[in-house]
């Protein structure tokens, strides 16, 4: 997969190249190209925002600015090739969710535009839009200074997904919400740590009694702290000991 992330603050994406992103990107599973917005600027102040139209707070990017940033990124997408998604996380997004990680995961190339001040002028999006896919994406009911901390966080829920990047692929497929729920609380050595014991359940062996114990435990917690995923469970996904729980 090919990533290119446009930013102003290009040190801000440093974080990509750490660790399991960074071995796949040794491994050939991932490419990432970081660009400097201010590349596109022409001016001597490399100005990329102005004064929104219609008054009020704050500033607005520039529209010429990344259009000619988008038009380079992306570049002649060759006939009969499929255009780049482009990403744009923004407050006003719809929100990122696991399923959505799992979609961009078949994409053959992302690439995110990330926003500051009050945001990019709408006709970026427009323009975009016309030839490309765009996914305006928020990951969260808050406001961050810009769009840089979202692509971290959605370029590693992407990434994981992509075979060969987790050593253990198991663990992406049990991820929390692959069944719809909420991941239950996991444990390891010691058996008693302060005073406190593993369930004993999770220790005797019986798999069938571990896997209904943790369902269990999975199902009280989306109950307690998500009840909006457990009203959104398809009525076939609980079964009879579900119910009774
Ligand atoms: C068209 O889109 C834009 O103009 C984006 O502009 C902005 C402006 C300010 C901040 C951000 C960063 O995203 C978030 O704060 C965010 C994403 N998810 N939850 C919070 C982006």
């Amino acid at each position: 997969m090919r990533i290119d992330v446009v930013t102003i603050f290009p040190g801000y994406l440093a974080p990509l190249r750490e660790a399991l992103l960074g071995r796949a990107i040794d491994a050939g599973l991932i490419s990432v190209a970081v660009h400097d917005l201010r590349t596109w600027t022409h001016d001597v102040h490399q100005a990329v925002d102005d004064a929104p139209y219609g008054g009020g707070p704050g500033m607005v990017m520039r529209p010429q600015v990344w259009g000619e940033a988008l038009d380079a990124v992306v570049g002649d997408v060759p006939s009969g090739e499929a255009p780049p998604r482009l990403i744009v996380p923004t407050p006003a997004g719809r929100p990122f969710t696991q399923a959505m990680a799992h979609e961009y995961a078949a994409e053959s190339r992302l690439v995110f535009a990330c926003g500051r001040y009050e945001g990019i002028d709408q006709r970026v999006i427009d323009d975009a839009a016309t030839w490309m896919p765009v996914d305006e994406v928020s990951i969260g009911d808050y406001v961050l200074v810009g769009g840089e901390v979202a692509v971290l966080a959605i370029v590693e829920a992407v990434a994981r997904l992509l075979p060969g990047v987790l050593g253990n692929p198991a663990s992406a497929e049990q991820d929390s919400f692959s069944d719809g729920l909420l991941e239950g609380p996991a444990y390891t050595r010691p058996e008693t740590w302060r005073g406190r014991a593993v369930p004993d359940v999770l220790r005797s062996g019986n798999h069938g009694a571990i896997a209904r114990w943790r369902r269990d435990r999975a199902l009280e917690r989306t109950a307690a702290r998500r009840p909006d995923l457990l009203a959104a469970l398809p009525p076939t996904a609980l079964d009879r000991a579900d119910r009774a729980l």
